[in-house]
């Protein structure tokens, strides 16, 4: 039997992964902020429409799913306990679609006795102006191998988002944010991913890439010294006009997740004694455009 599915956070990630399910005939219960009587995602194959509507408040929220998809920002968890508390019982199991490494610490607190699964999210999604979101590549997530991996194995299984499992899952989630740390430099430029074709910002990228693979190492990721270069290259390959979500929330106005994204770099190194002097200046900033004041 198909488990029953929720998706908290509606937004680019969270659209993407509902629309996934219901081509395959298995609808999610959306639970967001703002009320919408669909959601729509346009990819390069057509667009899909998921019926809705998006429920706003979770007190009128009785059933219990066996799969919670949360795809808030990190910024917002706390905002979207409710809809935790209200969508799980014992043994739910909670797939947290956010970037960063410490989705199980920041989410399991409000979820005892329900397996919290990080998964790292490699696709684009775009949220436009009228509300749809435009899926920008293959939608595609890892998660850790673990027993509860085979519920969403079994809610995507066959579904335009496939799914991978790894068996050293932190090594994964470093890479992404390795990749996800310096994508924040998009946000001080403002500016897209064509700006790493500048020799400088290159440069200045692949300086903060080995900061942060130090860290990585430290943490226990198994990462080459191969991996700055790469990422680097990816972002080169990208369409010089890819943002990335963290770039998209500072054209809003909303918060930045430069906590998880970012200052999770400096504060891994100090607890290991490596110096992050790149980092120690990217933060601040980072901070400071999300959090003022001025
Ligand atoms: N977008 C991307 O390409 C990628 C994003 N990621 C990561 O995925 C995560 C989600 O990002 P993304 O989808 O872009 O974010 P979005 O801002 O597009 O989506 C977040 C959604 O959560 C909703 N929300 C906010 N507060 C609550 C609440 N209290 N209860 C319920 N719903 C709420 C928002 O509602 P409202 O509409 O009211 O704002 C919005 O629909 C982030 O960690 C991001 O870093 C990872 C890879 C790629
Ligand atoms: C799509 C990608 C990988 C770009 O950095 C991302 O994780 C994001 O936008 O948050």
């Amino acid at each position: 039997m198909n488990p029953t599915v929720a998706v908290v956070g509606p937004g680019a990630i969270g659209t993407t992964v509902a629309a996934a399910l219901h081509e395959a005939g298995r609808t999610p219960l959306l639970c967001g902020r703002t009320g919408r009587e669909h959601l729509e995602l346009r990819a390069a194959d057509g667009v899909v429409v998921v019926p809705g509507p998006v429920r706003t408040d979770p007190a009128r929220t009785e059933e219990a799913v066996d799969l919670v998809f949360l795809a808030v920002k990190s910024t917002q968890v706390a905002a979207a306990a409710p809809w935790l508390a209200a969508l799980c019982r014992p043994g739910t199991t909670v797939c947290v679609l956010q970037n960063g490494v410490e989705q199980e610490a920041t989410v399991a607190p409000h979820v005892p006795g329900c397996p919290v699964l990080p998964a790292v999210v490699w696709f684009p999604a775009v949220a436009q102006p009228d509300g749809a979101v435009w899926l920008r590549g293959a939608a595609r997530l890892t998660l850790p191998d673990l027993p509860a991996a085979q519920v969403v194995l079994a809610a995507l299984d066959g579904t335009r988002c496939s799914v991978e499992l790894a068996v050293d899952f932190p090594s994964v989630a470093w890479r992404k944010l390795l990749q996800n740390a310096v994508a924040g430099l998009m946000v001080l430029s403002g500016r897209r991913s064509g700006m790493f074709g500048r020799e400088d910002v290159a440069q200045l990228s692949l300086a903060y890439l080995r900061e942060c693979l130090a860290v990585a190492r430290a943490e226990g990721a198994v990462l080459g010294d191969e991996v700055p270069r790469e990422i680097l290259e990816s972002f080169q390959a990208n369409p010089a006009d890819l943002g990335t979500s963290i770039l998209a929330d500072r054209e809003a106005g909303r918060p930045l997740e430069w906590n998880t994204r970012n200052a999770v770099i400096g504060r891994r190194g100090r607890a290991h004694g490596i110096p992050t002097p790149i980092s120690d200046v990217v933060v601040p900033l980072l901070a400071s455009a999300s959090d003022g004041p001025g």
